[in-house]
């Protein structure tokens, strides 16, 4: 009989929105996705036919709807910690929790010159998420942060210095546009931090860094992106960001008297670069 080196289970992709009332028209709404993974005394369900340890998904879905009424307010480093708390509290036999929040953004629509109280439009940039992990008698790590977040500059961006073999076609730039989606994750070193304002200052540093400095390189934007978000946010510890580099490709319109144009370029999808990192602020183990 093969040995069972690991297990978890659980349910995925449970939808919700959740409406908090703060009065009769004055409403905050948070649409989130959440992947719940369950790990513990659950051998015997996979070693027998005995499924007495088996929290059915079903009730795991349940769970995240009655959950989601009861915090209608909280944001959803708050509301992960939450699910993680009440899953290791009412079942003994489960010893870990992981939990993924995936959030659809709904920003207030600004009607008049004043933000609408209940009426809201999707900000489409990207998919906010956060992961947490609960572990009975252990650490709960929380980390929050953003997949795909489309972003592009018209200038300031270079390329120039690269490695030069046979192999090597690229032309050195000094002004290029630079475009990325940015996937970013930050660990939280205090989870009694404000996480909505902390997400909110880390994609602030990643907009500041990317419109403000002059770009040498993917990877040297990338690494002061990471150094930002931990100069600014004092309650993450570890940063993750992947940049791909979405290339716009100048299009030729010598032909049509116009070489050397800098105006009209090809989006494209395919091949492009990627770079990724991790960066830990002093102190703390990666
Ligand atoms: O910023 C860049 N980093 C690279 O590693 C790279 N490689 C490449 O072809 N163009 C670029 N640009």
């Amino acid at each position: 009989m093969p040995a069972l080196k690991q297990n978890q289970y659980g349910k995925s992709r449970v939808r919700f929105l959740r409406v908090h009332r703060r009065d009769h028209s004055h409403h905050d709404v948070s649409e989130l996705e959440a992947d719940v993974l369950l790990s513990g005394d659950l051998e015997g369900s996979y070693l027998s036919d005995d499924n007495s340890s088996i929290v059915p998904t079903d009730t795991v879905k349940n769970t995240l709807h009655f959950l989601a009424h009861e915090n209608p307010d909280l944001c959803r480093g708050e509301f992960a910690l939450v699910i993680g708390h009440h899953f290791l509290a009412k079942y003994p036999h489960l010893h870990q929790v992981k939990i993924e929040l995936r959030e659809r953004a709904w920003s207030r629509m600004e009607i008049a010159d004043r933000l609408h109280p209940h009426a809201f439009t999707h900000d489409a940039n990207g998919t906010p998420f956060t992961k947490a992990l609960l572990v009975r008698g252990g650490e709960t790590t929380l980390s929050s942060g953003i997949r795909d977040h489309l972003i592009l500059k018209t200038t300031a961006s270079g390329f120039t210095g690269y490695h030069v073999c046979d192999m090597t076609t690229l032309p050195p730039t000094t002004d290029r546009i630079l475009s990325t989606k940015v996937t970013a994750e930050w660990t939280f070193s205090d989870l009694d931090a404000n996480f909505q304002e902390a997400d909110a200052a880390a994609l602030k540093a990643i907009h500041r860094i990317f419109a403000t400095t002059y770009s040498p390189s993917v990877q040297r934007t990338l690494y002061e992106m990471g150094e930002a978000i931990l100069h600014d946010v004092e309650s993450v510890a570890t940063v993750q960001l992947a940049l791909p580099n979405v290339h716009f490709l100048n299009i030729d319109l010598g032909k049509f008297g116009r070489p050397g144009q800098n105006v009209v370029f090809l989006p494209t999808d395919e091949p492009h670069g990627q770079i990724e990192a991790t960066m830990v602020r002093d102190g703390f183990a990666g």
